[in-house]
């Protein structure tokens, strides 16, 4: 059976299809002449390389913040044209099927805005999955087996920690800080620590690190000096880097001290024994994990592909409608 798995991201939309895996996986970016809105000049990579260099009368979108859509119109003409894009080199007749992942703390409104856009973009059925669902399902989890699962989703605009079991959620918490919190967090240090303005590229690279390169090596960081305008290079240790982030990480470690408060005492047994799975960009960060393994104690696994987890479980769900069913509450 064909169909898409999608998600919808606040960073980046993912799709995966049944047939070839993932076949889309690009930053939530559209750009649209401000007179016409309804018609995609670029999505994607194509539109956020624009970004700070978009001539008058062309505008960038984000259509999607904090994991929700926040506007009808540019959202369906991001979808449509992302759907456009994957769809026609395949077999999937004039409209194929879909499920959507939400965030788990989304409200009746904000699961019917993705409902509308789906079908507007040209989905014939639409299911909806809540996002830890998916990225467990996508990491080889079976999220109906009566054992509790702790999920930590940190993503571009939020991080959300949810233990799901049996079909349902036994708690959630979510809080702002995520990847773009963190890039904000090391655009703030430069310049205050460093007398140094970067872009906001720069500081993305800066958090995410030179693929390719070592861990532990220190980074090089173009900027322009604060006082004088003059271009400058910092090196930056990556020890540095780990404190500098440590508000922002903190934070996040509270979201999940939260959650665990919530859980009764049979479902923390567990996840002390199995630990807790971490999705979304954001698990990547260097030093998250020992940081979270050292403030509670249990294993942290990093999924393989924190990337795509999510967009891959949306599309096993295609095969697995019992699961959309028994979240879609
Ligand atoms: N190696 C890395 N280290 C740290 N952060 C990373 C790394 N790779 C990607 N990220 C960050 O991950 C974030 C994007 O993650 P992801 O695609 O899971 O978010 P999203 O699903 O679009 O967001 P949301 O779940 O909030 O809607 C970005 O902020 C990006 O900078």
């Amino acid at each position: 059976m064909g169909g898409l798995g999608i998600d919808l991201g606040t960073a980046n939309t993912v799709v995966a299809t049944p047939e070839d895996g993932v076949v889309f996986n690009e930053p939530s970016f559209l750009l649209v002449r401000e007179k016409d809105p309804h018609r995609a000049l670029a999505i994607g990579q194509d539109a956020r390389e624009l970004v700070g260099r978009t001539p008058v009368g062309i505008t960038p979108v984000r259509p999607i913040r904090d994991g929700v859509i926040v506007d009808l119109e540019s959202a369906r003409t991001f979808v449509t044209a992302v759907i456009k894009r994957v769809a026609p080199h395949r077999s999937y007749g004039l409209r194929p099927n879909g499920v959507i992942s939400v965030p788990a703390g989304a409200t009746p409104l904000e699961r019917r805005a993705v409902l509308e856009v789906g079908h507007e973009a040209g989905l014939r059925k639409v299911g909806l999955v809540p996002e830890p669902v998916a990225g467990a399902l996508g990491c080889g989890i079976n999220p109906l087996e009566a054992r509790a699962h702790l999920v930590v989703d940190i993503g571009g605009g939020t991080s959300e920690v949810t233990a799901i079991c049996f079909g349902g959620i036994l708690s959630h918490r979510s809080c702002r800080l995520a990847g773009d919190e963190l890039t904000t967090a090391l655009y703030q240090y430069l310049r205050a620590e460093h007398k140094i303005v970067v872009g906001e590229l720069t500081a993305e690279r800066a958090k995410v690190g030179t693929p390719g390169t070592p861990d532990g090596q220190a980074l090089v960081v173009e900027g322009r000096d604060a006082v004088t305008g003059r271009a400058r290079l910092v090196t930056l240790e990556i020890e540095e880097i780990v404190e500098a982030l440590r508000p922002t990480t903190t934070g996040i470690v509270q979201t999940l001290t939260d959650c665990l408060e919530d859980l009764p005492a049979q479902a923390i047994g567990d996840v002390m024994s199995e630990g807790l799975l971490a999705i979304g960009g954001g698990a990547m960060l260097r030093g998250l994990s020992q940081l979270l393994e050292e403030s509670f104690g249990f294993p942290v696994k990093t999924a393989e592909r924190p990337l795509t987890c999510v967009a891959e479980g949306a599309k096993a769900c295609l095969e697995h409608p019992e699961v959309v069913a028994a979240y879609s509450s």
